[in-house]
């Protein structure tokens, strides 16, 4: 098929869900195909592991909220989850604590400042913001109740493993590594303490986050990971109701703003979609109500999001007619894919 023949396709079929299974089929493959060849960005390597990664890998997954899958090319190469595991900690926090907590302990609003930024801290009165950015990520983690801090891992590992379906390791490579080198994160949560926004210890709490950025999922288990968000908290493949409704609402609206640090409105304004990087090179978008996109390229941009992943999703957010804020699917102006 050409890619004119699979868009007209796309565009006839209705905006409440997917289109059909092999139009997706086809687009993700017609994806992969249009960006495999992008060489731009560089692999992060402050966490001295990550500068390992293989930069040619590459992989597209869809999975819907029927729980049917749509992939092509590197869906089964497993990567450290890294920022992405706070989107679904969020989650789970959300679904402890309530809406409210969420907002006046953490904060929703974005930064406009890298995800490890100090003075944002300094800038907002000890605010950590949002749960995005690594403060409000600690901030977050620390608030899931548990009696300690291996309680508060076991909570983590089994509330993400039930958003991908089956248990997820950890990779001790990267956890080592990035435990071996993360004195920012370490200065972020005293600094936290000292503006008294800390109730647990810091360092054992950046010990939890550490770990839970080392999880090991692949592109594959991100799309079943954001499908259960799409799907109303329910996963698609096991049928286990993993957090509520009101729990996916507010984790997308904050994904919305804050996904993509400081790049969030540029990925909006593109692919208007909510959604998570992480700077081992995956990403997650997610359709409410439709499914969600699990990408992996480890190059990434200044801000620390895969560029491949970025344009992959872009292309699919027009064609599988996904940005939520279109009312009508890619308009033949606007055949070129954005520059994201
Ligand atoms: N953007 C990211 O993925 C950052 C996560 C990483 N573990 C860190 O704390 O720096």
């Amino acid at each position: 098929m050409f890619d004119e023949d699979v868009l007209s396709i796309a565009q006839r079929a209705s905006t409440g869900a997917l289109p059909p299974g092999r139009t997706v089929d086809e687009l993700v493959r017609l994806a992969h195909e249009r960006y495999a060849g992008v060489d731009d960005g560089a692999v992060a390597d402050y966490i001295p592991v990550l500068a390992e990664a293989d930069p040619r890998r590459f992989g597209l997954a869809v999975v819907g909220v029927d729980g049917e899958r749509h992939e092509a090319g590197d869906t089964d190469v497993a990567f450290s989850i890294q920022s992405i595991s706070k989107a679904f900690v969020l989650a789970l926090v959300c679904e402890e604590l309530g809406h409210r907590a969420v907002r006046e302990r953490v904060g929703v609003n974005n930064t406009g400042l890298p995800f490890n930024s100090v003075i944002a801290l300094e800038l907002n009165a000890g605010s950590p913001s949002n749960p995005m950015v690594n403060a409000g990520a600690i901030a977050t983690t620390a608030l899931l109740p548990a009696a300690s801090a291996e309680e508060r891992w076991e909570r983590v590992r089994d509330g993400l493993s039930r958003f991908a379906g089956r248990d997820l390791e950890l990779d001790e490579t990267v956890y080592v590594s990035e435990a071996e080198t993360n004195q920012r994160n370490r200065a972020i949560a005293k600094l936290l303490q000292s503006y008294d926004r800390l109730d647990v210890d810091p360092l054992e709490t950046v010990d939890v986050y550490t770990r839970q950025c080392a999880l090991a999922v692949t592109a594959h288990d991100l799309a079943v990971m954001g499908a259960t968000l799409a799907d109303g908290g329910t996963n698609p493949v096991t049928g286990e109701q993993v957090v509520s409704a009101e729990v996916c609402r507010d984790t997308l609206a904050v994904l919305a703003s804050c996904g993509l640090y400081e790049r969030s409105g540029d990925w909006l304004f593109e692919i208007g979609l909510p959604a998570k990087s992480g700077v081992s090179g995956g990403i997650v978008a997610v359709a409410p109500g439709k499914g969600a996109l699990g990408a992996y390229s480890p190059r990434l941009d200044a801000a620390g999001n895969s560029v491949r992943g970025q344009r992959a999703c872009a292309y699919l957010s027009r064609a599988l007619g996904l940005n939520l804020f279109a009312s009508s699917r890619w308009s033949a102006s606007e055949q070129e894919t954005p520059h994201v």
